[in-house]
């Protein structure tokens, strides 16, 4: 069976020269739980970007780019079925993404846009089935009781709930979720993330979440990749990454990385059961 995600030989400069992403080759597996972390600038979102299919790669690298046996990009060029490809990958942004003039379940329903015929989706003629389905995402993620909202009213971690209430409805098979707590309060972190572990754990989904805060990484994910000036420069447990260890690869930008932008509580526990690679928040370990 082919992976979730295969990566091979990722190079890309932006325009102005910046030289983003550097050899990158990974693999992820079917059902993993993925978090990637690094500093402001190591390249996280222009690295799940290019999964997605929303950045190219340099057109003169060798570089490949499947997301379930299927290719999104090779050698520097889209592939042509990138939209079928698009529809099994979900994209959490940090600022949700939402149209906030709109009602909550609208907003979700757009997650079932790749199949439904272009006249109904402009009509905005959503079928009951589907409605009850958006319905029942937004049960999922626990604010079924705002669906009739606009988007703007709701909270910002309530937001981010409805964004990825979108990506049960779409049926997203990859979840790619980029610094999808960095605007919100411990608490409606705590949520965010539980619901991400809950769709890996219960749905079998594969989820790869940039993060700022290592502490959340390694309390919800059992695998961290973590990426230094466009490199990966950690593949592995996250049980054996160590704030020593991540002093040694990061050197005075570890701090950031250890202390994180919004830290949780130290309090906080999540809902999940703990990952195998569990263990106490770093910033409390040292
Ligand atoms: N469109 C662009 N044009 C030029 N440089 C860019 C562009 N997008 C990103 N970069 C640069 O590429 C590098 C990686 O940026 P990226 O946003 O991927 O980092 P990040 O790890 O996600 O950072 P943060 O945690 O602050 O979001 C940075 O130096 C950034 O300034």
């Amino acid at each position: 069976m082919s992976p979730a995600l295969r990566i091979q030989q990722l190079n890309k400069h932006f325009a102005n020269g910046k030289h983003a992403l550097r050899d990158i080759n990974l693999t992820v597996q079917r059902g993993e739980m993925v978090a990637l972390i690094g500093a402001s600038g190591s390249g996280k979102s222009t690295l799940l970007r290019h999964v997605a299919g929303l950045v190219v790669a340099d057109s003169a690298s060798e570089s490949l780019i499947e997301v379930d046996g299927r290719c999104v990009q090779q050698g520097g060029r889209i592939h042509r079925d990138i939209r079928q490809v698009r529809s099994q990958v979900g994209f959490v942004f940090q600022q949700f993404n939402l149209v906030d003039r709109l009602p909550v379940l609208m907003n979700v329903l757009v997650g079932l846009l790749h199949r439904t015929p272009r006249w109904r989706g402009w009509l905005r003629l959503f079928r009951p089935q589907e409605r009850a389905l958006a319905l029942e995402a937004l049960a999922r993620v626990g604010i079924a009781d705002c669906h009739a909202q606009r988007a703007s009213t709701l909270s910002g971690g309530q937001q981010q709930r409805a964004a990825i209430a979108r990506t049960l409805v779409q049926g997203a098979k990859v979840v790619l979720a980029d610094e999808p707590i960095a605007s919100l309060d411990p608490e409606s972190s705590r949520k965010v993330m539980d619901i991400l572990a809950r769709i890996n754990r219960e749905d079998g989904s594969t989820v790869i979440v940039s993060l700022h805060q290592v502490d959340v990484a390694i309390k919800y994910c059992p695998r961290v990749v973590a990426l230094h000036q466009g490199r990966v420069v950690y593949d592995g447990t996250s049980a054996a990454l160590t704030p020593e260890l991540l002093r040694e690869l990061y050197g005075v930008q570890a701090e950031e990385i250890l202390t994180g932008a919004h830290p949780l509580p130290a309090a906080a526990t999540p809902a999940a059961a703990p990952t195998a690679g569990w263990m106490p928040p770093l910033a409390q370990a040292t």
